[in-house]
């Protein structure tokens, strides 16, 4: 519940000062190259802030007539002004304290920065225009802190809002990850110009500043330099000070520190008067620093790039809300009406266009059917079928609109039977795989009058579409439906490659048959070891995804079991050289080799050896250590050159195998793991990946393994390296 509130605060209040943020923000991008730009003229001479005040008036009274002021500004430059004669040397100029000499005349303002201060702090509308952007300023800082809890909310709790964010290659992703790295600067940058909204508008609470007098006890005249306030306070405590108007013993020197206010005796040195200025005041000369990034480059940069990742958000916070919203249906029939009724729990909308496809194919063929959240369940009375799409989220919970599901499911009273089917999206970057449709086709099994014909649900791994549309058309020919479903999820045709078969292998032996494929492109075609290949065989409406490997001269490398009704695997086996492949290269970069990292594991069974045979030769600092299950030599054969090669080469530091078919001390590539726990435990704690690529048993039992390892060598546990995106894994 809270977590809605939170949503629906952070897009409402975006949605508000949308505009003025975005005309805030690019102003501010360039407002932020003033302070870098003031800095960067030649007016600083080195250790300026180690001169102590009666140093500087010592040479500035030998150097000329009358001197009416010295200024410090946050850059340590400093500036006097003087009143002389000769006309060089009148009035304010830059000086070098140490010799008094004259650097620069000051310069005139920067037309364009002054432009761009007044459109940014008013919008030229003056008074109106500065309350306006004093709000929109203050509501910045309430879509920080509401993106904040959002955030928390779907890392899973306050302490793991630290912990890796699991890259799903998504904008949402990219909105998480930025929003944590930019949340302090944009925190500050939104504080402070509230605050200084509310002391230009007095808004702030008044506090007086403290003043002390002290009545002048000395009598002995001494010389400026001879102070003892001047000759403890260096250049970096000073803002300005004024010289006594006259040599008449009322006139003062008058000292501003950063915190208080000095009056100064002119003949003995005594301070005569100390006025502390309010914190308020104190807190807005900080917030003005902090708001305009003057005096420090650094923080300057931090403010661009603040403003910039604040237009970012703008543009994935609009695209997340746009796919959000078109992913909303509006229903034709009542739900009192339908026979059919899909219930979604989605936090994105990814699942919710599953649903969609669904609702809308069964419209099409003259059903009628009522699309709903799973948080709206109720009492259907004329249903037959309940189809539940969920994705999981946070860490194995439900999404935002399924929470409530399952207390409503063990509420609502069941008159009339109907069948339920159940689908889970999820990914298996998650421990948690697809827990929540996991828990809601327990909770279903237990209820009296609702018939479950699958014993399991659907799990699909990364939205994959295939997956539910053979789901899809398997349901409707068993409900005797005759269901339009198309081949694509996205309108936008993906990009088809022509290749040409160069190579063929089979290798047959008592349990299996399989073959490697290489290929060539007709064009050149960027992939890389790890991407998938999608085949639609001809006559055939849904495609089949391969993970390909590269071997040395840039071809692409396929490893396939040949299943005897496998029709993919047999129209791809009856190829010959030669002969020509329409596919689609999708890209799969959870599954690329990692850039960085020293020390890389592969673990494969059987044809899972693919795209390590491509991985196994790519150009990295990183070592390669490959472990292989399969069942016999002779499928072994069928990739030792490759393999032999990235040996002799040195791009593969270590290969073991196991048979499971053969005499050999290890059965399975689990065994190899157990035998090398201490090694891969090292590897793990020093930061380095782990990839494995074969079957989801295979997967599971590894899994497991790691758990084992992780507690006996006493590291963190799994879960934490699997969230740091230390375990890749590419299973089916
Ligand atoms: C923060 C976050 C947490 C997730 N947690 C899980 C999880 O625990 N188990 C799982 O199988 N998938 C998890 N996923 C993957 C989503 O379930 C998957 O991407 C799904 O397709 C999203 O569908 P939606 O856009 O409809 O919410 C998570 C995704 C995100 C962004």
């Amino acid at each position: 519940m809270l977590s809605k509130i939170w949503r629906y605060s952070h897009f409402y209040l975006t949605v508000s000062s949308f505009l003025f943020l975005l005309l805030a923000a690019v102003t501010g991008a360039f407002l932020a190259f003033k302070p870098i730009q003031e800095k960067l003229q030649p007016y600083h001479i080195k250790n300026t802030e180690e001169a102590s005040v009666a140093q500087l008036i010592d040479t500035l009274s030998n150097k000329y007539g009358e001197v009416l002021d010295i200024e410090v500004d946050k850059n340590y430059f400093v500036k006097t002004s003087v009143f002389s004669m000769d006309a060089d040397i009148d009035g304010q100029f830059y000086i070098n304290p140490f010799d008094g000499n004259k650097i620069a005349s000051i310069p005139p303002k920067n037309d364009f920065f002054e432009f761009l201060t007044n459109f940014h702090r008013s919008l030229f509308l003056k008074t109106p225009g500065r309350v306006f952007i004093g709000i929109i300023c203050f509501l910045l800082f309430l879509i920080a802190i509401t993106g904040f809890l959002l955030a928390i909310k779907r890392q899973g709790g306050f302490l793991k809002f630290c912990s890796k964010i699991i890259n799903d290659k998504s904008i949402q992703y990219n909105h998480v990850a930025l929003g944590r790295l930019m949340l302090i600067p944009i925190i500050v940058l939104a504080l402070s110009g509230t605050y200084l909204s509310m002391d230009r508008f007095s808004l702030l609470p008044k506090s007086e500043a403290i003043v002390t007098q002290q009545k002048s006890k000395l009598k002995n005249v001494i010389s400026f330099s001879d102070f003892p306030v001047f000759k403890n306070t260096t250049l970096k405590d000073v803002q300005k000070l004024e010289f006594p108007f006259s040599t008449d013993e009322e006139d003062y020197f008058i000292l501003n520190l950063h915190d208080k206010e000095l009056k100064i005796h002119q003949k003995t040195g005594e301070v005569v008067q100390t006025t502390h200025y309010p914190f308020t005041q104190i807190l807005a000369v900080l917030s003005f620093n902090l708001h305009t990034g003057t005096g420090s480059i650094i923080w300057s940069l931090v403010l661009f790039l603040s403003c910039i990742a604040i237009l970012y958000f703008m543009y994935s916070g609009s695209v997340i809300t746009f796919k959000r919203l078109s992913s909303k249906t509006k229903n034709k029939y009542n739900s009192n009406q339908c026979n059919f009724i899909i219930l979604i729990g989605s936090e994105n909308g990814s699942t919710k266009k599953l649903g969609k496809i669904l609702y809308k194919s069964l419209l099409k063929a003259g059903e009628k059917v009522f699309l709903d959240d799973l948080n709206n369940y109720s009492k259907y009375p004329n249903i037959e079928q309940l189809i539940i799409i969920t994705s999981t989220y946070g860490q194995g919970e439900p999404p935002s609109n399924a929470h409530l599901f399952l207390d409503k499911l063990k509420k609502t009273n069941i008159n009339k039977p109907f069948d339920c089917h159940i689908i889970g999206l999820g990914s298996y970057s998650y421990l948690k795989f697809c827990e929540f449709a996991k828990e809601i086709h327990t909770q279903i099994l237990l209820e009296e009058n609702i018939n479950v014909p699958s014993k399991e649900p659907l799990l699909i791994h990364n939205q994959n579409y295939e997956a539910f549309r053979n789901w899809s058309l398997v349901w409707a020919s068993s409900s005797k439906l005759n269901l339009e479903i198309p081949k694509e999820l996205s309108l936008k045709k993906q990009k088809e490659t022509i290749f040409k078969i160069v190579d063929k292998q089979n290798t047959t032996d008592d349990f299996d048959e399989t073959f490697t494929l290489t290929l060539t492109a007709k064009k050149r075609k960027k992939f890389v070891p790890g991407d998938l290949l999608a085949i639609t065989p001809p006559n055939e409406a849904s495609e089949r995804l391969y993970s390909i490997g590269k071997n040395t001269n840039g071809d692409l490398l396929m490893s396939i079991k040949r299943h005897s009704h496998g029709v993919c695997s047999n129209y791809l086996n009856d190829l010959k050289p030669s002969q020509e492949l329409k596919v689609t290269i999708k890209k799969n970069k959870e599954f690329h080799l990692p850039k960085k990292g020293k020390q890389v594991i592969l673990i494969a069974n059987g044809t899972g050896i693919a795209p390590f045979l491509g991985m196994i030769h790519q150009k990295t600092k990183a070592s390669i250590y490959l472990y292989w299950g399969t069942r016999t030599k002779t499928s072994e054969e069928l990739y030792k050159p490759q393999i032999l090669e990235a040996i002799e080469k040195k791009t593969l530091q270590q290969y073991d195998i196991a048979f499971s078919k053969e005499e050999s001390p290890y059965k399975y590539v689990q065994d190899l793991i157990n035998r090398d726990e201490k090694n891969i435990a090292k590897i793990l704690a020093s930061g380095g990946t782990i990839m494995i690529c074969g079957s989801i048993t295979m997967r599971d039992d590894i899994f497991i393994l790691l758990e084992k390892i992780c507690n006996k060598n006493k590291l963190h546990p799994f879960e934490a390296y699997n969230n740091k995106g230390q375990i890749l894994t590419d299973c089916y």
